[in-house]
């Protein structure tokens, strides 16, 4: 087929492709969802229909992408760990992220009806996304360290916060004014002795986030010998800061 004369503009296109052999990790965050999540009327602190949503998305997303190993989400926002050697789309940064992205805001909007049946969204939700690549595996543990640590301490802030609001009849600003300045300790002893919550009660996905991991397969070895990858993927609620999470699935970083 003869080149049409504005086929030139295609050589403004950049090549984007992600330093080889590196971790590719993608985080997508609600745009607004301070706001979405009061449009729509979400529970305080923590609404599991909303986080299971959440969930189904990443999960969505890890069924598009099978080199994505372990996602972990919180909140409004999910992250998605590429094995190094992945190849996929060639790497290509805006594909990557545009195809992680969208697919993981099509699939909340799709199933959105699914987990909050009475509520019917008022206007499309959106999501930005990031893609960072990280060199080592101490890196990669260290970067969901901070998201999971992020986690306990928005869960403790807000819990104390909701309580204080909710149960005490505090106005949000005087509950703000209340927790300014108090550490951890402090805010667990609030909860305990006015409020009777023993923080490490409460449900261990709020605590600890949401982890999906693609396990390893045992008995599933590809005709080279190599073992593939299982495609089921388990979803977890436990701490991924301490070894013992990753000694026993040294799969995901190598
Ligand atoms: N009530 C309720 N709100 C939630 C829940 N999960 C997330 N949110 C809301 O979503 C917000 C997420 O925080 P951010 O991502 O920092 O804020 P944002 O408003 O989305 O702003 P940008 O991300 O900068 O666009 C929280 O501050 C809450 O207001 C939930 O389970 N319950
Ligand atoms: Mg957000
Ligand atoms: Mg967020």
């Amino acid at each position: 087929m003869a080149v049409s004369k504005f086929a030139y503009v295609k050589s403004f296109e950049q090549p984007d492709s992600l330093l080889p052999n590196t971790y590719i990790v993608v985080r997508v965050d609600g745009h607004a969802f301070h706001r979405l999540s009061q449009d729509h009327q979400f529970i305080r602190p923590n609404d599991d229909r909303a986080l299971q949503l959440m969930d189904h998305a990443a999960k969505d997303v890890m069924k598009e992408f099978t080199d994505i190993v372990m996602a972990f989400g919180e909140s409004d926002e999910y992250s998605f760990l590429f094995r190094k050697t992945s190849t996929a789309h060639k790497r290509r940064h805006a594909k990557i992220l545009s195809i992680v992205t969208s697919t993981f805001t099509s699939s909340y909007a799709f199933h959105w009806s699914k987990y909050l049946p009475n509520t019917p969204l008022q206007y499309p939700p959106t999501f930005d996304a990031r893609v960072v690549l990280y060199p080592s595996a101490k890196e990669i543990r260290d970067y969901f360290s901070w998201r999971q640590s992020d986690t306990h301490v928005n869960n403790l802030y807000n819990t104390i916060f909701w309580a204080l609001v909710q149960q005490a009849g505090e106005t949000t600003s005087r509950a703000h004014e209340i927790l300014k300045g108090t550490v951890s300790k402090q805010k667990n002893e609030m909860l305990y002795s006015r409020f009777g919550i023993n923080y490490n009660d409460l449900p261990l996905r709020y605590r600890k986030g949401t982890t999906l991991v693609r396990e390893k397969a045992t008995s599933e070895n590809t005709l080279d010998g190599r073992e593939k990858p299982s495609s089921e993927v388990v979803v977890l609620h436990c701490d991924i800061i301490k070894d013992e999470f990753w000694d026993g699935r040294r799969h995901l970083l190598e």
